[in-house]
């Protein structure tokens, strides 16, 4: 095996890929530019990369930004991508912060392209959701079935709390499929990569609050629930909600975004529903919910 085949394989062969912090090194280089190309990447402009691992990805992105800032957890691996770098005139667009991402305040960024470390996926994924000021779009690697779930419509099987609230801050597209053979090691399943472009402006909403009864929507097993959850009721004070929001957004009146569980709270403590017959919240109830926010302004799509 020559030397070059060697890199394309995710760098040095003394380097053991340790999968408890899911290095799985991509070693398909046709896979590597395929996502690189997607990502986009104007010559002005600053990548963040999670998990440089071995470097295969940050040296096709050192090509085309302006610079990349790699955010990597594994102290062997920083060393490995600087050692990659040394001599190309490049390595000085290059700069790598050694460190837990989830744990790191993110840097400024245009372009975030990351395979991701698997056991990170929601929670990097929360992060970015997050992350202001806006940047223009993430190319990302997931597992198969999480990146499914990110883009799942109401009636899909994988259908779920996931996929609700990335729709809700995000506009997702299903890019490459991966297959499993083309990591070293090859993990248990196969890949895709997604490109996430943040909704601009995010909708106005305390997302905790909202995460809060799309947990409660989800969970249908919650007896307490099923008992006390009025749908309708709880359907009915939302849209109003959502209705007075945006006819007063509409007209330049400053107005706060509606407080979700204070009106949930307010509908369940309200007289007139206690004691009534509880209505059951099933999977076609909440549909009803989300279809309601999207007549009264707030689009999933
Ligand atoms: C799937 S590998 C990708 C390696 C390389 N980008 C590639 O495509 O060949 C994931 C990389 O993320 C690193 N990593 C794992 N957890 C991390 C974390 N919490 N913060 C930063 N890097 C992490 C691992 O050490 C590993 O290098």
């Amino acid at each position: 095996m020559t030397k070059k085949r060697k890199r394309d394989d995710g760098g040095s062969s003394l380097l053991a890929a340790n999968t408890d912090i899911g290095q799985h090194f991509l070693r398909n280089p046709e896979i590597v530019k395929g996502i690189v190309d997607r990502a986009k990447v104007c010559a002005s402009d600053t990548v963040l990369e999670v998990g440089p691992g071995t470097g295969n990805l940050t040296v096709k992105l050192l090509e085309v930004a302006k610079k990349v800032v790699a955010v990597e957890m594994d102290r062997r691996m920083v060393r490995e991508v600087q050692k990659r770098v040394e001599g190309d005139p490049r390595r000085h667009r290059l700069e790598v912060i050694q460190g837990d991402v989830l744990k790191t305040a993110l840097p400024y960024f245009d372009v975030c392209v990351a395979n991701l470390p698997y056991q990170i996926s929601s929670a990097f994924l929360f992060k970015l959701l997050a992350h202001r000021p806006f940047f223009r779009s993430a190319v990302v690697m997931f597992q198969e079935e999480f990146a499914m779930r990110l883009s799942a419509r109401p009636g899909d099987k994988l259908y779920c709390r996931l996929s609700v609230n990335t729709q809700l801050l995000a506009k997702i597209q299903q890019l490459i499929k991966v297959g499993r053979n083309n990591f070293r090691p090859p993990p248990k399943v196969d890949s895709r990569v997604v490109r996430i472009e943040l909704r601009n402006p995010p909708p106005p909403i305390n997302f905790v609050e909202w995460d809060g009864l799309i947990k409660l929507a989800f969970n249908r097993k919650n007896k307490l629930l099923h008992s006390i959850f009025t749908t309708k009721a709880v359907l009915l004070q939302l849209e109003t909600s959502w209705k007075t929001y945006a006819a007063l957004k509409q007209g330049n009146n400053c107005c706060e975004a509606p407080d979700i569980k204070g009106l949930v709270d307010g509908v369940l403590d309200n007289d007139r529903f206690k004691g009534q017959r509880p209505a059951k919240m099933d999977i076609e109830d909440f549909l009803a919910l989300l279809a309601a926010f999207n007549q009264a302004g707030l689009h999933f799509t």
